[in-house]
Parts: structure tokens; sequence; C-alpha cells
């Protein structure tokens, strides 16, 4: 009988192994890969920097301060692992001058060859009441998180589309699947790129062309202590739920998601709940999320009230006080 549901177990497993290799992508390597990050002088931008240059990787880093941006790049070049990898920087501000930002990224890719992968991280956050957020506030937030990476991202995918082969790498944030009280601005910036990430990744998956999507909880960066100058308490006691993160531990988990052609990169377990409870009509670029998607969307979904019972009483008990 033992024999029998070892061998049961066995002839799943192995069929489970066969259909993933037909159905999952195949891993991408970043050796003498062309990767590309904006927001790559600061925070999660630049951990994502220093583990593609551990990994064999030509980087480009995008962001506007010279002085920062250089320091980055005298950083990463302690990290190359051979002597023909090359480390470059641009300056330029992906929300202002669209036909700059394509000459630097055209300079950058004939320096270092087609950009494979580009990982859109730059990105701020400043959190406040929706009456208390400026209309410039907004505009700022769209601006940047996401205007900047609709920029940015089409000035590498012609050339995506040309070599049949790339991955472009959003980073959004867990504000990005759920709204929360001072993210008005902010969280919609994020909602807003997983409608370009679906879009995107429909047209350009018959390129060899596929889309990431990451949702960090909050980072321990120079961006997360800028934010918390002026981040509402409620904000605060909320976003605690899913703690604080290193940007190396965040860093990693892109870089793999990324490899692995991942359509939703998450962290931590109440990441992988919200991603699962939010997949809806996403893409699904493996099997393993699918099944984890199909068994556990009602269960996450009952937990997720929990956590929605919890951030409603904290708002409840600031507003008291
Ligand atoms: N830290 C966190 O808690 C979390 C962060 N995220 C997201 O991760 C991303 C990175 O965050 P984090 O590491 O904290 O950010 P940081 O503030 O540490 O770094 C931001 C980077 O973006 C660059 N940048 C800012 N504005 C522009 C611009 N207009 N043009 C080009 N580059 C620009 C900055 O350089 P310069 O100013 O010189 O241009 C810097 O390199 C953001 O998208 C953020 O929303 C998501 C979840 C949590
Ligand atoms: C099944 C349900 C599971 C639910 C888990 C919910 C946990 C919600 C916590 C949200 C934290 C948001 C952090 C945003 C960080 C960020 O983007 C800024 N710090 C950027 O600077």
């Amino acid at each position: 009988m033992l024999l029998f549901i070892l061998l049961v177990l066995a002839c799943v497993s192995i069929a489970y192994a066969i259909i993933c290799r037909f159905f999952n992508p195949r891993p991408l390597s970043l050796s003498n890969a062309h990767v590309m990050i904006t927001g790559g002088s600061s925070g999660i931008g630049r951990a994502v920097a220093i583990e593609a240059v551990k990994q064999g990787a030509h980087v480009t880093i995008i962001a506007r301060n010279k002085t920062k941006l250089e320091e980055a790049r005298e950083e990463l070049k302690k990290y190359t692992i051979n002597s023909n990898q090359r480390v470059s920087s641009k300056s330029v501000d992906i929300t202002k001058d669209y036909d700059l930002l394509q000459t630097a990224i055209n300079q950058a890719e004939a320096e270092l060859g087609p950009v494979e992968v580009l990982v859109n991280c730059a990105g701020y956050a400043e959190a406040s009441t929706f009456q208390d957020t400026t209309p410039e506030q907004f505009q700022n937030m769209l601006n940047l998180n996401f205007l900047g990476t609709v920029y940015t991202t089409k000035c590498v995918i012609k050339s995506m589309k040309e070599q049949l082969r790339g991955q472009i790498v959003m980073v959004s944030s867990m504000a990005g699947q759920i709204g929360l009280f001072g993210y008005t601005a902010y969280a919609s910036s994020k909602f807003a790129l997983n409608g370009l990430a679906q879009s995107l990744h429909m047209e350009m998956k018959p390129y060899n062309v596929m889309v990431s999507v990451v949702y960090p909880p909050d980072t321990d960066t120079p961006g997360l202590a800028a934010e918390n100058i002026s981040k509402p308490e409620e904000t605060k006691l909320i976003s605690e739920a899913a703690g604080v993160y290193q940007p190396e531990q965040v860093a990693q988990t892109i870089i793999e998601g990324a490899k692995k052609r991942k359509f939703n990169i998450s962290l931590g377990i109440d990441g992988l709940m919200l991603t699962s409870v939010n997949a809806g009509m996403s893409p699904v670029t493996h099997l393993s999320d699918a099944v984890i998607q199909v068994l556990s969307m009602g269960i996450f979904r009952l937990i997720g009230l929990f956590y929605i019972f919890t951030f409603d009483s904290i708002v409840k008990k600031c507003m008291k006080k």
C-alpha cells in the first residue's frame, strides 16, 4: 500500500515537472546581459544593480544626481566578477524630456549592447490624507512612478522587439495592490502600473518580451526615511503589518523573479497572500502560481478580511485620539 502511494506521488511529481517544463518560460541568464536600472543610485535600485553586477551583467544605472550616480558606479565596479564587465551611468530625468531620455538610452545601448532587462525602480512616495494631498503631489507621483516607467519602457521596447528578447520589470508596491490610508496619490500611481504591465505583457509575449511587477513592503532606504518624515500615524501603523525589509533582500527577490520571468514578484507570506488574492485576470507565467491561486483564493480573501478589519480599527482609533 505504502509502495503504491509512493509510486503515485512519484508519477504525479514527474508529470508536474514535465508540464512545468512546457508551461513555464525558459529562465534568463544575466551573465553578459545588459541590465538597465532607473533609480539605480539609491535604495532598492542600487541593491538591484549590485546583484546584477554580481551575476556578471553589464549594468547601466539611471538617475538625476551626478555625484550620487558616480559614487554608486564606483561601488558597483567593486562587485564585477570578470574583467570585460562594464558599468555605466546616465544622468537624466525620466519624467521630463522624452527625446533626451531616448538619446541617453540609445547611447547606453551603443556602449553596452541592447538592453535585455530593464528594471523601472525610480519612484517616490509622500503620504498624506486626500484632503491634504496637493494637486502637484498627485501630478508628481503620477509623473515619476507611472509616466517615468512608461517613458523609459518605450525607449527600450523597439530594440527588445527586434532582438526577440527582453524582460521589463516594474517596481510597484504592496500599496499597488491594496489602497491604504494616506496613499491616495501613491497607490493610484502604483495601481496604474498594473494596467500598463498586463496590457504590455499580452502585446509583447509573442516577441519573447515579458513583464514583471514587484510588490515590496516598506524597505529600509533613503526613500523610506524621507517618506517617514511626514507620514500620517495611520499609514505608519498599517504598513507595520507587513514589516520592514532590507534592500538587499528585496533586490535578490527581484533578480530571481525577473530571471524566472515571473509576472508577479512578491515578498514574504503576506506578499504571497496579497498577490494571490489579487490575481484576478492577470497573466500567469508559472504553473505553481496558478495552482496556488486556484486553491487559495477563497481562504486568502477570508484572511484578507481580518486585515481590512484591523486597518479600519486603526483608522478609527487614530481619529478618536
Ligand atoms: N522603500 C520602500 O519602502 C518601498 C519602495 N518602493 C518603490 O521602490 C522604488 C525605489 O524606492 P527607494 O529605493 O525607496 O527609493 P530611493 O529614494 O532610495 O531612490 C530613488 C531613486 O530614483 C531616482 N530618481 C528619483 N527621481 C528621478 C527622476 N525624475 N528621474 C530619474 N531618476 C530619479 C533617485 O535618484 P535622483 O534623485 O538622483 O534622481 C534614486 O536613485 C520606488 O519606486 C518606490 O516607490 C516600493 C515599496 C516599498
Ligand atoms: C490575504 C491578505 C494579506 C494582506 C496583507 C496586507 C498587508 C498590507 C501592508 C501594506 C504595506 C504597504 C507598504 C507600502 C510601502 C511603500 O510602498 C512605501 N514605503 C514606499 O516608500
